[in-house]
């Protein structure tokens, strides 16, 4: 097997004159809970969008598990489970309809994809909200629902993107334990979030992306020394604007 289960090489996006991505170098070790931090429009999401096959790179090659993302598709897609940040789901079906139509475009047998859908939605705690449209879930609720459809194929690597954000205490704890389990069992799990409570409770690794670039990178403990994560995230993020006269009104 090899030692990373997820590598990005030169990962370049544009957007017309914006570099949103301009030369994204990560090694994510197999076993690893791998955190990505960065402030807002750092280019995470189109990173992981481009690493997991979902946006054209203008450069550069993401390998899952040995398997070119953009070259070898279904050897990389089979073994990854994706939640994706707008979800863009088919939200027009009830939940249970979208886990098994996730399964039957994996190719999964019925009976697997029956026993796996009913675990999953009580696991979750959606299993009341089984036969709701997904259109009428809660924020929480679809960010769960894609958690689920990104598990249903027991995959080996999980690329999710801000997976706590928008989701209850009591969800984000089982999600924590369904996240650990995985890991224990061999998998990798690389997530993007803001909160760094979550990521030093959690992640094994950490990387910090801004303006488009990584800007360090290691395990947890080499990232952040011995002071907290969000001094080293705000040091990297390039530091707080504070108030000057703006918003003087604001009393
Ligand atoms: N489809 C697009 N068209 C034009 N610009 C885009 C597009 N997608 C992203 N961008 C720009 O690329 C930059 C990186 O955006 P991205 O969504 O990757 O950031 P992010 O780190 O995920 O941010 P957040 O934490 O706010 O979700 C931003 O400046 C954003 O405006």
């Amino acid at each position: 097997m090899s030692e990373n289960a997820f590598e990005l090489r030169g990962l370049v996006k544009r957007f017309g004159e914006k570099v949103a991505v301009n030369g994204v170098d990560l090694a994510v070790p197999t076993g690893s809970f791998f955190g990505l931090l960065g402030p807002n429009g750092a280019g995470k999401t189109t990173s992981l969008s481009m690493a997991v096959g979902l946006l054209r790179p203008d450069a550069g090659t993401a390998y899952v598990l040995g398997h070119d993302v953009w070259r070898d598709p279904v050897g990389a897609k089979q073994l990854l489970g994706v939640l994706p940040d707008a979800v863009r789901m088919f939200d027009r079906l009830t939940g249970l309809e979208l886990l098994t139509y996730t399964g039957m475009l994996r190719g999964m047998p019925a009976e697997q994809i029956a026993t796996r859908a009913g675990e999953l939605l009580d696991v979750l705690g959606l299993a009341d909200a089984g036969s709701t449209l997904v259109v009428d879930y809660s924020a929480g609720m679809k960010k769960k629902i894609g958690l689920a459809c990104a598990l249903l194929h027991g995959p080996r690597l999980l690329v999710l993107d801000e997976p706590f954000e928008a989701v209850d205490p009591v969800s984000a704890a089982t999600i924590r334990d369904i996240l650990h389990r995985f890991v224990g069992s061999g998998g990798t799990v690389i997530f993007s979030s803001h909160v760094m409570e979550v990521v030093e409770r959690l992640c094994s690794h950490v990387a910090i992306l801004a303006d488009g670039v990584i800007k360090v990178v290691g395990t947890l403990d080499e990232v952040r020394g011995d002071r907290p994560l969000e001094e080293i995230f705000v040091e990297q993020a390039g530091g707080r604007t504070s108030l000057g006269e703006e918003l003087a009104w604001l009393k």
